[in-house]
């Protein structure tokens, strides 16, 4: 039995315009983590990287709480536990730092007690943990996901995902505010109810998203990421949000959209990714947001062992 195993996982971007609480990319950008068992007892949790200063040290750290989760699902037992964290998503931004901790804990925990969990298993887990699906689908297996929970003839409720990558090369530019906005406050803003038509604007939306993205016609997204459900009420959050997207489209974007919750904004591109990004952060500038910004692309591993 191993008593070390690290693991890296991916940043996500969640929702993708249209696609509330569905639709993920998995992105290239990671974090590490080293789960350590021992005989001593106690828990030790070291980060560094982003986050470092923010991120509990005690057991409500979400890490701990999703191993947790699969040492008592499989009756593993433990002495000592050490976590060492390097992250590089950073935190409350809207690039998956929460569903990146959640797996990242739950795909080690199963490592290091012998693999009794399936994937589906820990992507049930993790869906549990952090409430919906559309994040952690990516972080654990790569690639673009559909993501959704139903209820079967069993009468459970389970969470389905299908995974897949796009036929030509997509980057991502991501700009990156120098705040932070936590999803559940992203999510307060939201209206309980919508109208037929908002509903109907999103459905169009997302399927010429999803078609576009399945078969590589990338000249769709403009319009294919425009969404009526969420990003019309989380713009006063995020200043400068559609000067932002306007920088972007003008300076060579295919379509541009908030990342998850937010405040991140992400364009897609297939070029011109420099131009696109500087012109992002001057757009923020002007709005007195400092940012900066990453260009990545698609990660289509998901989380795995690096040991
Ligand atoms: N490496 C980590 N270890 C422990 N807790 C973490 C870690 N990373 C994030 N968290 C927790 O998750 C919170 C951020 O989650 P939140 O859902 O608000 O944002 P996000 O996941 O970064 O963005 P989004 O869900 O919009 O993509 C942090 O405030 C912290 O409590
Ligand atoms: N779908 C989620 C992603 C952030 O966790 C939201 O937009 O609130």
């Amino acid at each position: 039995m191993l008593n070390t195993v690290k693991v890296r996982v991916p940043g996500t971007t969640a929702n993708c315009g249209p696609g509330f609480d569905s639709v993920g990319i998995a992105c290239t950008i990671y974090n590490s983590l080293e789960l350590s068992v021992s005989e001593a007892s106690g828990l030790i949790i070291e980060v560094s990287g982003e986050g470092a200063g923010a991120i509990p040290h005690s057991e409500k750290n979400i890490v701990w709480q999703a191993a947790k989760a699969v040492f008592a699902k499989v009756g593993f037992v433990y002495g000592g536990i050490r976590i060492r964290m390097v992250n590089a998503i950073p935190l409350a931004r809207g690039l998956g730092s929460s569903a990146a901790a959640i797996v990242g804990g739950l795909v080690a925990a199963n490592a290091i007690s012998g693999n009794q969990l399936t994937r589906q298993q820990l992507f049930e887990l993790a869906t549990d943990i952090e409430g919906h699906p559309d994040n952690v689908a990516p972080a654990l297996f790569g690639g673009i996901t559909l993501s959704t929970v139903a209820t079967g003839s069993e009468g459970a409720a389970r969470a389905h995902h299908l995974r897949f990558l796009p036929p030509a090369p997509l980057s991502m530019i991501v700009a990156v505010p120098d705040f932070t906005l936590s999803t559940r406050a992203s999510r307060q803003v939201l209206p309980q109810t919508v109208s037929l038509q908002d509903a109907v604007f999103n459905i169009s939306r997302t399927a010429l998203l999803i078609g576009a993205l399945c078969k590589g016609e990338f000249q769709h997204l403009q319009y294919a990421l425009e969404d009526k459900l969420h990003q019309p009420y989380r713009q006063k959050l995020v200043p400068g949000m559609p000067e932002v997207f306007q920088a972007a489209l003008a300076n060579g974007a295919l379509g541009a959209a908030i990342s998850g919750a937010g405040p991140c904004l992400i364009a897609f591109a297939v070029s011109k990714e420099k131009a696109i990004g500087d012109a992002m952060v001057a757009a923020f500038g002007r709005h007195q947001i400092k940012a900066g910004y990453h260009v990545l692309t698609i990660d289509p591993d998901g989380a795995k062992i690096i040991n």
